[in-house]
């Protein structure tokens, strides 16, 4: 539906794809899998379809929403944490030479720390990302409960990511000690 409304009002060719959607919610799981990982991957399949060169397309780029905990453990969100690492696999993966050839679509992604958002209201406020005792035993979770990015810096990374034409199947990550960094992932060699 997303495709047919931009084609509607933006014409017929589909060439830039920002996949922002996602939700934090442990209790149900379900819905966090659902939303996350089978989204993406249904947005990932839209956009080969109206995209791919083959199939009459312009080519163009998606941009993925991973996450820090799309590459770390997270004590307190391990399955929104799998959401992350599963749409970090699914990037890579189309996002390989293979791929490309076959579709001329790039697929890149962001992995940003927290973020000033409603999500962070809803569960760092709400404190179901933190149990009580985890807020009140640690100083150092209160630091980054006080400390987080602005959504346009975030999105000043998707725009420099669309304007890339070079990059593909990589992760830039935003973080507050490292900041903005190019993640350097270790070559393994298929067995
Ligand atoms: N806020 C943060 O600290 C961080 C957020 N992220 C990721 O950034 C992305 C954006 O999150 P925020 O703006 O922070 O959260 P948010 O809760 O403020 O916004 C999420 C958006 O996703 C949409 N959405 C949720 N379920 C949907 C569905 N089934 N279909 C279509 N749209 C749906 C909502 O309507 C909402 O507009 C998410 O993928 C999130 O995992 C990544 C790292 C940190
Ligand atoms: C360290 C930032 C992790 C960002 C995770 C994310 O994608 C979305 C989080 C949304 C709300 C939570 C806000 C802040 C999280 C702060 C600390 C989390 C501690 C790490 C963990 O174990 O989860």
């Amino acid at each position: 539906d997303i495709f047919r409304f931009s084609q509607e009002k933006f014409g017929p060719h589909v060439e830039i794809v920002v996949n922002c959607a996602g939700i934090l919610n442990e209790q149900d799981w379900h819905l966090c899998v659902q939303v996350n990982i089978v989204g993406s991957i249904l947005i990932t399949k839209c956009a080969i379809e109206h995209m791919s060169k083959a199939e009459g397309g312009r080519g163009g780029c998606v941009v993925h929403f991973s996450s820090v905990v799309g590459m770390s453990a997270s004590e307190y969100s391990p399955i929104y944490s799998a959401t992350k690492h599963a749409i970090l696999g699914l990037t890579r993966s189309y996002g390989t030479e293979r791929q490309f050839e076959q579709h001329g679509v790039l697929f890149n992604c962001v992995c940003p720390g927290a973020v000033d958002t409603d999500m962070v209201s809803k569960n760092a406020v709400q404190r179901t990302l933190f149990p009580e005792e985890a807020v009140s035993n640690s100083n150092d979770l209160m630091l980054w409960v006080y400390f987080f990015f602005s959504p346009d810096r975030v999105a000043t990374v998707v725009m420099d990511l669309i304007a890339n034409d070079e990059m593909n199947g990589q992760a830039m990550m935003i973080s507050l000690s490292r900041g903005v960094e190019q993640v350097k992932f270790p070559q393994i060699p298929h067995c």
